[in-house]
């Protein structure tokens, strides 16, 4: 059987009176790419937040590899192999794309975050650095600060953090977003390439249709914060809760 890395169970979080997320019970699977969607304030990034661990949860559990991960930070859960694109506030701008690519791939490795430490005394570190760089076509651009990178590049760069930190679970929050026509692809071949690793699970909180046609294996739909439809896409998104939660239209193309 598959074996099931993420879970969560009844996870609900209040904000005031309102709940954004609300008793989602689930269970991510290795080989598999789940996106999820729904309309504008379904509860889809407040869920990340909740699995990350950027906000903690009114009730309920998250649950990883079979450890209880509800109460843990945000960097003890990426330690134990949850890994969401970075944030660009918390890299380090004024360095180059490679030194942050290095800084992450140096502490995976078991080196620590060491600033000072030079690309030479790391060889092995810097080469996989790099080779990180090429699959995200950023190695020609291995030294411009992080803080001049355009927006599509730096897209790319919080991919390839994720990419260097080899998680179990990796976790995209809409990863094409604001990127060109051209840029999109790059990273949409990627997710498809780190798809092929049939040891880990992919979650991909996405608007785009045709993004979800082609990369997703499952589909699970939040509406009011609450989980209305989990299955294979077609089947997903032909069933009347989903046609009934998109009558908003805000999902693209649908
Ligand atoms: N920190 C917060 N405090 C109060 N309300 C919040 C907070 N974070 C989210 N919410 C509310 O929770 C609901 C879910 O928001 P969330 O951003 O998770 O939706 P979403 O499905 O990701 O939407 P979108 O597709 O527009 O990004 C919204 O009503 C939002 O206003």
């Amino acid at each position: 059987m598959t074996q099931t890395l993420l879970e969560t169970t009844d996870l609900t979080v209040r904000f005031g009176g309102h709940v954004a997320v609300d008793r989602v019970t689930c269970s991510f699977r290795a080989g598999e790419l789940t996106a999820i969607v729904g309309p504008n304030g379904a509860g889809k990034t407040t869920y990340f937040n909740l699995i990350s661990g950027q906000i903690g949860a009114t009730a309920g559990r998250v649950t990883l590899k079979g450890q209880d991960i509800t109460r843990l930070s945000v960097s003890r859960r990426c330690r134990l192999g949850l890994g969401r694109a970075f944030q660009l506030t918390n890299l380090f701008p004024e360095l180059s794309v490679f030194e942050n690519v290095r800084l992450v791939m140096q502490t995976r490795m078991g080196r620590g975050l060491n600033l000072l430490s030079t690309a030479e005394s790391h060889a092995d570190v810097s080469h996989a650095a790099l080779a990180v760089l090429e699959r995200v076509r950023l190695d020609r651009l291995r030294d411009q600060k992080v803080s001049e990178l355009s927006h599509g590049n730096q897209r790319k760069l919080e991919v390839a953090m994720l990419i260097a930190l080899e998680p179990d679970v990796y976790m995209f929050d809409e990863p094409t977003a604001g990127m060109s026509v051209d840029e999109a692809p790059v990273v949409l071949d990627l997710i498809t390439e780190l798809k092929q690793d049939r040891s880990r699970t992919i979650l991909l909180v996405e608007h785009k249709m045709d993004v979800i046609r082609t990369l997703a294996d499952r589909i699970i739909v939040l509406h009011n914060g609450a989980l209305v439809a989990d299955g294979p896409p077609a089947e997903v998104m032909a069933s009347d809760v989903v046609q009934e939660a998109y009558m908003g239209k805000e999902i693209e193309d649908v």
